[in-house]
């Protein structure tokens, strides 16, 4: 048999950039980009394994030295895959604890998943497996389109995960692997470009959820409640609850 292709590239792409601030929460301009197909990515991982630079120096082309932890952050770009323009909305995530609250909405909403770890750091490694088991019960599917990104290769002499252990999970999940280094952005197109073909690849198939990435918009949810409140407000017939 003959041996598996590795994913382990050199960059060889590079995006041209439409970056500015998302409207994930809030749903695209429906008249803009009308051509072209859009996806919503969420970036996920541990605290500190390099998710908002990975996500900056796609949309951004820019290195970000300094550490300061995401709450939330979204970016719009548009990329070119396979010769079909391709809309992102990228959702750079909170690695931290403390800010994970809206991650069922995340999963909920996204159609493509990047899952960082360090290759520094065993314990995100160990991370990422627990997030793609909520990102398949949340969504109750299999075949999620997932990239495994084992960031900070520049890192080599750190390194404690070791590539065979990423190949390894790669074949389990059946999901690409690429290591990947945010300050010397090695592998940081590829990771989303395999991404995007990972969505085309579904939609074409005719797999994916047409509704999908609005099924769990928010500003759609409180539209509807809101339009149900004033529904049952209007109804004579309802019972009132009066305080005396
Ligand atoms: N050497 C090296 N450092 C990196 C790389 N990517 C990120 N870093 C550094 O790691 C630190 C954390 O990077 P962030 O991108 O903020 O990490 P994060 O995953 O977004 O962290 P949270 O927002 O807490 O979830 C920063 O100081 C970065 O400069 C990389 O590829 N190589």
């Amino acid at each position: 048999m003959p041996p598996k292709q590795s994913r382990y590239h050199q960059p060889t792409f590079v995006s041209p950039y439409i970056p500015y601030l998302s409207r994930w929460y809030f749903g695209a301009d429906a008249n803009s980009h009308a051509s072209s197909r859009e996806y919503h990515v969420v970036v996920l991982g541990a605290g500190g394994v390099g998710k908002s630079c990975l996500t900056a120096q796609f949309v951004h082309n820019e290195w970000i030295e300094s550490y300061d932890p995401t709450i939330e952050d979204s970016y719009r770009t548009q990329i070119a895959v396979d010769e079909r323009q391709v809309v992102l909305e990228i959702l750079d995530t909170a690695g931290t604890e403390q800010f994970v609250a809206m991650r069922d909405l995340y999963m909920k909403t996204g159609q493509g998943f990047l899952l960082v770890f360090s290759i520094t750091s065993t314990s995100s490694l160990n991370e990422i497996a627990g997030l793609r088991d909520e990102i398949i019960r949340i969504k109750d599917d299999e075949n999620v389109p997932i990239v495994i990104c084992g960031n900070k290769a520049d890192l080599e002499d750190q390194r404690s995960v070791p590539r065979t252990k990423g190949f390894a999970i790669s074949q389990r999940w059946g999901a690409p692997y690429y290591e990947a280094s945010a300050r010397t952005r090695t592998n940081v197109d590829e990771v989303f470009i395999d991404l995007c073909r990972q969505m085309l690849r579904k939609e074409d198939a005719g797999l994916a959820d047409p509704d999908e990435g609005d099924k769990f918009d928010p500003s759609r949810y409180y539209r509807r409640r809101k339009r149900r409140r004033e529904h049952r407000d209007r109804d004579p017939n309802r019972p009132r609850c009066v305080i005396l």
